[in-house]
C-alpha cells in the first residue's frame, strides 16, 4: 500500500516533501533505510529549529552522529523499536541525546506506550536491543516455522499447525511475562521425568540451539553496532 492510501485510511496528510513535514510538525521520527539518512539529514537540517523534536529509529545511527549531522543543541532521541508495534505488542527501548529534556522523553514514552512495553535506556543498550528484539522478532518467526514443519512432518495440516505454533509462542510469552518466572524454571515444570519434553530437549541441546540464538543476538549487535561505520 502506498504512502497516499496509507494516509487516507488513517486520516493522516502525507507529503512527498521533507520541508513540509519539517514546517508543519514538531514531532519528526526519521525511520528510513540507513543508507538514506544522512542525505535526509543534510536536505532537512537547514528547517530543524529549537521547537523540533527528532526521533530516529534508523539501527545502528548514534545520537552522536545524528547531533552532529543536525544544528547544535537539537532535542534528538533515538528509538529502536520492533515489528510487533503494529499490533500494540511492541518492544521499544530509546536514549535522549544532550539536547532532550524529560519533557521530550515523556512525550515519546506516552505516545509510544499505546504501542507496547516502552523503556528509556542508557543509549549502549539500543545496539543490543537491536540484536534481542529488533532483530529478535525474525529469529521467532524461524522458530515458529519450524515448529510447524515439525508437525507437518508428522501429519498435521500447514494451516493447524502454523496457527498453534503461534497460539504456543504467545502462551510461552504471556506465562513469562504473568508469572515473573525465569523461563528455565517454567521449561522445568513442564518436562515429566522420562516425559516427551526432556527427549525433545535433549535434541535442541544436541543442535545447541541455545548456543546458536545467543550467537544470532551477538552477530545483530556487532552488525547494529558496525553500522555506525559504514
Ligand atoms: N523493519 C523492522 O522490523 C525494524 C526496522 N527498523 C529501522 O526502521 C528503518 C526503516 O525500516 P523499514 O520500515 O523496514 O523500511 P521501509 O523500506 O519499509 O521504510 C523506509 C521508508 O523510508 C521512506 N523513504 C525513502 N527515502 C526517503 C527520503 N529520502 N525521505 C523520506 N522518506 C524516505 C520510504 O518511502 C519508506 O516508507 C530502518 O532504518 C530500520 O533499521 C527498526 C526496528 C525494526
Ligand atoms: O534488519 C535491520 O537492520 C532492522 C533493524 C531491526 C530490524 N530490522
Amino acid at each position: 500500500m502506498g504512502a497516499d492510501s496509507t494516509g487516507k485510511e488513517l486520516g493522516c496528510r502525507t507529503t512527498h516533501c521533507n520541508l513540509e513535514v519539517l514546517q508543519e510538525s514538531t514531532l519528526v521520527i526519521l525511520a528510513t533505510k540507513p543508507h538514506v539518512l544522512p542525505g535526509v539529514l543534510q536536505e532537512i537540517r537547514p528547517a530543524v529549529g529549537p521547537h523540533h523534536v527528532i526521533v530516529s529509529l534508523v539501527a545502528g545511527i548514534t545520537l552522536q552522529t545524528l547531533q552532529r549531522l543536525l544544528p547544535s543543541g537539537t532535542k534528538v532521541l533515538r528509538l529502536m523499536p520492533n515489528l510487533p508495534c503494529v499490533v500494540q505488542a511492541g518492544a521499544m527501548v530509546f536514549a535522549r541525546g544532550s539536547g532532550a529534556g524529560d519533557e521530550e522523553a515523556t512525550l515519546l514514552k506516552n505516545l509510544l506506550s499505546s504501542c507496547g512495553l516502552c523503556e528509556e535506556v542508557p543509549e549502549s543498550y539500543i545496539n543490543i536491543h537491536t540484536g534481542l528484539s529488533g532483530s529478535g522478532v525474525a529469529y521467532v518467526y524461524l522458530f515458529a516455522e519450524a515448529l510447524a514443519e515439525g508437525a507437518v512432518k508428522m501429519g498435521m495440516p500447514g494451516g493447524l499447525a502454523s496457527r498453534i505454533a503461534a497460539q504456543t509462542l504467545l502462551g510461552a510469552a504471556k506465562m513469562m511475562l504473568e508469572t515473573g518466572e525465569h523461563p528455565a524454571k517454567l521449561r522445568g515444570d513442564i518436562c515429566t521425568p522420562g516425559g516427551t519434553t526432556i527427549y525433545a530437549l535433549h535434541q535442541l541441546e544436541k543442535g545447541a540451539l541455545r548456543a546458536t540464538v545467543m550467537n544470532a543476538v551477538e552477530a545483530a549487535t556487532n552488525r547494529a553496532r558496525s553500522m555506525a561505520e559504514d
